[in-house]
Parts: structure tokens; sequence; C-alpha cells
């Protein structure tokens, strides 16, 4: 391949974050959140952020949502500055946010409000399918009180969805479930994830949870937070969370994990 080629050849990233840092004000003085954190992400890439309690996952992940601002640095999307949210780049927290006044149904409608240019018959269409994509069709005019806490996270995820967004950011969206009802979101968003191909940014604490799902773990440490290192996970999909490939791959991140988490300890105590 001539060197031109070569060139021509370079995918854009579809995320990239560069040197971003950004602090908040607290009661107990500044906090540096992020500290010149930079990740490029590419298209249809499923990433996970994993790191202690206070790591910045969250915050990075709300910069690139664009619900928030860098002190410094900045945040592409498709080479653009994220300067505010938009329909392209749909969250899903670990709290369901759903409407309790509308349906299942109607919180999907509700969402479809971003996406113009359809009839209110196509918006029906379109809400429809992705509630059957998540497996709640029978569901649809179901109250939001009725459903359980997967169910709950299924339909925000189908609300997430529905606009299709080309990129997803779920902030520990299972954390709250119990573990025989995360094992089968875990099935279902590797589908989901392999139908619609998605660019997925998940915050996580669960580093077996990040080798099930993501390509690459990105690993955190705190107090500034700051990326440590990267993993990639390279085992076959659909991954099985209690598979002894995955249990081999999450040792492997969690030893790191411990090994940053002691030596900043030990800084600590130096300093
Ligand atoms: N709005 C805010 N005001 C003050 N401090 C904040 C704010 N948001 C985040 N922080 C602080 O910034 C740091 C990073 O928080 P962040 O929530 O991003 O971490 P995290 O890695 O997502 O943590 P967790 O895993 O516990 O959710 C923490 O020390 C937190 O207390």
């Amino acid at each position: 391949m001539s060197i031109d080629s070569e060139l021509e050849n370079i995918v854009p990233s579809k995320l990239v974050v560069e040197g971003v840092s950004k602090s908040f004000k607290s009661r107990s003085g500044v906090v540096q959140a992020l500290d010149n954190v930079s990740l490029e992400i590419a298209e249809g890439e499923f990433v996970c952020l994993v790191g202690p309690s206070g790591c910045g996952k969250s915050t990075l992940l709300n910069l690139i949502a664009g619900l928030d601002k860098p002190d410094s640095g900045r945040v592409l999307s498709d080479g653009q500055p994220v300067t505010g949210t938009g329909r392209e780049r749909m969250v899903m927290f670990q709290e369901h946010a759903l409407f309790p006044w509308l349906d299942v149904m109607g919180n999907l409608m509700f969402s479809l409000k971003l996406k113009p240019g359809l009839t209110d018959a196509e918006r029906k269409d379109v809400a429809r399918y992705y509630l059957k994509l998540v497996g709640l069709e029978r569901f649809m005019h179901a109250n939001i009180h009725e459903l359980s806490g997967g169910m709950k996270q299924r339909v925000a995820l189908a609300r997430a969805l529905a606009p299709n967004p080309r990129v997803l950011l779920m902030d520990e969206p299972f954390a709250a479930l119990d573990a025989m009802t995360r094992e089968q979101l875990y099935e279902d968003l590797q589908k989901i994830w392999a139908a619609r191909r998605k660019t997925i940014v998940f915050v996580t604490h669960n580093v077996r949870e990040a080798a099930c799902l993501g390509d690459r773990v990105v690993l955190f440490s705190p107090h500034p937070g700051r990326v440590r290192e990267q993993f990639k996970v390279t085992l076959d999909r659909p991954r099985d969370i209690s598979s002894i490939v995955l249990a081999e791959k999450a040792t492997e991140i969690t030893r790191a994990l411990k090994a940053h988490h002691t030596s900043s300890q030990a800084v600590g105590v130096k300093a």
C-alpha cells in the first residue's frame, strides 16, 4: 500500500477527548475531578470506563454528553466541539429517570420528539420497534410504577435508543439491579449493540461487567482523575459473564486497578 492510500485510510475517531481538565469547588475545597485526560473512541466502539469512586468517570461522561463544560481542553464529536447536549449523544443513568405520569409508550414518544420530520404514526412504529428490541412490546401501555427495576431500565434503554443516536452514554445503568436481571441485560445489550452498532461509553465499578461488554476498558485513578491504563478485550462475542476466560481478563484488570490504588496510597503516605 502506498503512503498516500495508507494516509487516506485513516478513519477519524467518533469521539475525541483532548487534554480535558475539570475541577469542582466544594465546602472542603477544590476537587480536581479530571486532570488532562485524553481519549479517542472509534465509531462503533464499546468502551468501558472503570475506576474507584471519585476518579471522574461520571464527570467525563457528562462532558461528552455536553451536560457540563471542561475548564480546559475539549471534547469533539465527529470532529466538532461538543457545546451542549444533542440527540446524537443520548445518556442513560443508574436511575431510570422515566416520566411516571406517562406510560411506557408515552415515555418513548416523548424522546422521539427529538426526531423532527416524523409523523405521529411513524413515531409510534419506531417506538414499537425499540420496545420489541428490549423485549417489552407487550408492556407498551403499562404504567411506569407497574414495572420491575429491570423493566424500567429496559424502557430507559429503549427511550435512549429511540431517537437513533450514534453515541450511547451509559452511567452505571445496571448497578441497582439484581444479579440475574443484570446478566440478562448484559446479553441483551450485546445483541442490541451488534444489531444497531452504536458507539457506547459505559461507566461502571464492576470490572467483570466491563470485561464482558467492552472492546476496551479504560482504567482511571482518582485525585486527580487520570487515565492510568487501557486494556483491549478481544474475546469472542456474545460473551458470557460467567466464563473462565472472562474471569481471567477481569482478574488481570483488577490486579492493575489494585496496583494503582496501592501505589497512589503509598504516594499519599510519602507526601
Ligand atoms: N457537581 C459537583 N460538585 C462538587 N464536586 C463534584 C461534583 N461532581 C463531581 N464532583 C467531585 O468530583 C470527583 C469525581 O466525581 P465523579 O462523580 O465524576 O467520579 P466517579 O468516578 O464517577 O465516582 P463514582 O464511581 O462514585 O460515581 C469526586 O471527588 C466528586 O466528589
